[in-house]
């Protein structure tokens, strides 16, 4: 028989289990696999001061751009400059599929998650057009689809470390090595990217559902308030899908450490996301996050490296119950808040532009001292 074992996440076994089968897979099983990036605070406060000073000797009343002024000195915090170019915008689309969804938890087939990359591929999606409107690059990841694509083509990376998430009804989601390499792949994508801006999205039915778990485990929200629609799911659907992520929740328990449960709830291409964020942060990109599935990657990351969410810009509150959740958790606030509930990253490409104003408004902007504008601060007595 295994020995018992009382871990730091595992209170009580019974003898007839292992350890392992009893708390899954741990976070010290995955961080074991991986080396995660140093990432330094984008928040100088010396520079913080330097870039306000500056937004306030622009002509304007003092604070009159609003949220678009934060927006800009978070950039300029980011980018490590005055006069921020954003270069290069790159849209990482991570694919996966989940076992989950043959518990009925979403109002879609899993093929739709393959359909949807031909579909990204083709031009044809909502993130495609909005991509191509703004200039951004597009790359699909194949994170995880339970398809063979043949290998990387245009436009496509095929990066997997299983054909998708295992059902997290019947045990852990991603083994440690699964989840491991599916980080790892995030990081060395991120590696080969050009550019200074990373816009994440994500596609893979279920993902709701993982999304749902980690944000109830790791906000502390029950799993009903975490628990939407996602693709449409409602009355006894909805029920039906909520009571399945409810078991879920329990089965893992002991999954409480932001790696642990990534593993147990998935998915892979949440992990890869994962990823990309502590990458793109220790690179020092900007980082726009999409909506509910996005922002549980963030939930994850910022966990394990607290300094992740300033270079991330939130893009919308999404209409996914949840969302809210997340956001609050984090104790940010989004640029905007449109409805969506679509996922992909098209939330981020659509407030993209109002990062380029920011830019711009920091970089061209006239001083009062340079337009010759009297400025108030002068007059006052
Ligand atoms: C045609 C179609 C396109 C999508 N694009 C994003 N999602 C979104 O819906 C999925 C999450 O919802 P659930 O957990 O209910 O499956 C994800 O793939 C997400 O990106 C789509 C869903 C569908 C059906
Ligand atoms: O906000 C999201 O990311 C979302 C919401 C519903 C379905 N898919 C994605």
């Amino acid at each position: 028989m295994a020995a018992i074992r009382q871990g730091r996440h595992c209170a009580w076994v019974p003898a007839y289990t292992t350890a392992r089968d009893n708390c899954g897979v741990t976070e010290s099983d995955i961080l074991s696999l991986l080396r995660l990036p140093a990432i330094a605070d984008a928040d100088d406060s010396a520079q913080a001061q330097r870039l306000q000073q500056l937004l306030d000797n622009k002509t304007k009343p003092p604070g009159s751009l609003g949220r678009i002024e934060q927006l800009a000195q978070q950039l300029g915090l980011i980018l490590a400059s005055e006069a921020p170019v954003l270069q290069a915008p790159q849209m990482l689309v991570c694919a996966a599929d989940h076992g989950l969804a043959a518990q009925g938890v979403s109002a879609f087939p899993q093929e739709v998650t393959r359909q949807m990359v031909e579909n990204f591929l083709a031009g044809g999606a909502a993130v495609s057009v909005l991509a191509r409107q703004h200039g951004i690059a597009l790359t699909v990841v194949d994170c995880g689809v339970a398809h063979d694509f043949g290998g990387d083509r245009p436009g496509l990376r095929v990066r997997k470390a299983a054909a998708g998430a295992a059902d997290a009804s019947l045990g852990p989601a991603m083994a440690a090595a699964q989840c491991a390499e599916a980080i790892g792949h995030g990081m060395d994508l991120v590696r080969d990217l050009p550019g200074n801006a990373l816009l994440l999205g994500e596609m893979g039915i279920g993902n709701s559902s993982a999304a749902a778990l980690l944000t109830a485990r790791l906000t502390g929200h029950d799993v009903a308030a975490c628990t939407g629609s996602g693709t449409g799911m409602a009355g006894t659907a909805l029920a039906h899908k909520l009571r399945v992520l409810q078991a879920v929740y329990l089965r893992h328990a002991h999954a409480r450490t932001p790696l642990a449960a990534l593993a147990a709830f998935g998915g892979l291409e949440i992990a890869t996301l994962v990823g990309v964020l502590l990458q793109g942060a220790r690179e020092r990109r900007v980082l726009v996050v999409d909506g509910f599935i996005t922002t549980a990657a963030v939930l994850v990351a910022q966990a394990l490296a607290p300094a992740v969410r300033g270079y991330c810009v939130f893009s919308h509150l999404s209409g996914e119950r949840g969302h809210a959740i997340a956001l609050a958790h984090l104790g940010v606030r989004p640029l905007l808040d449109l409805g969506l509930r679509l996922g992909e990253g098209s939330g981020a490409a659509l407030a993209w532009p109002l990062l380029q104003s920011a830019s711009l408004l920091l970089r061209e902007m006239a001083s009062f001292s340079g337009a010759g504008v009297s400025n108030r601060g002068e007059l006052a007595v």
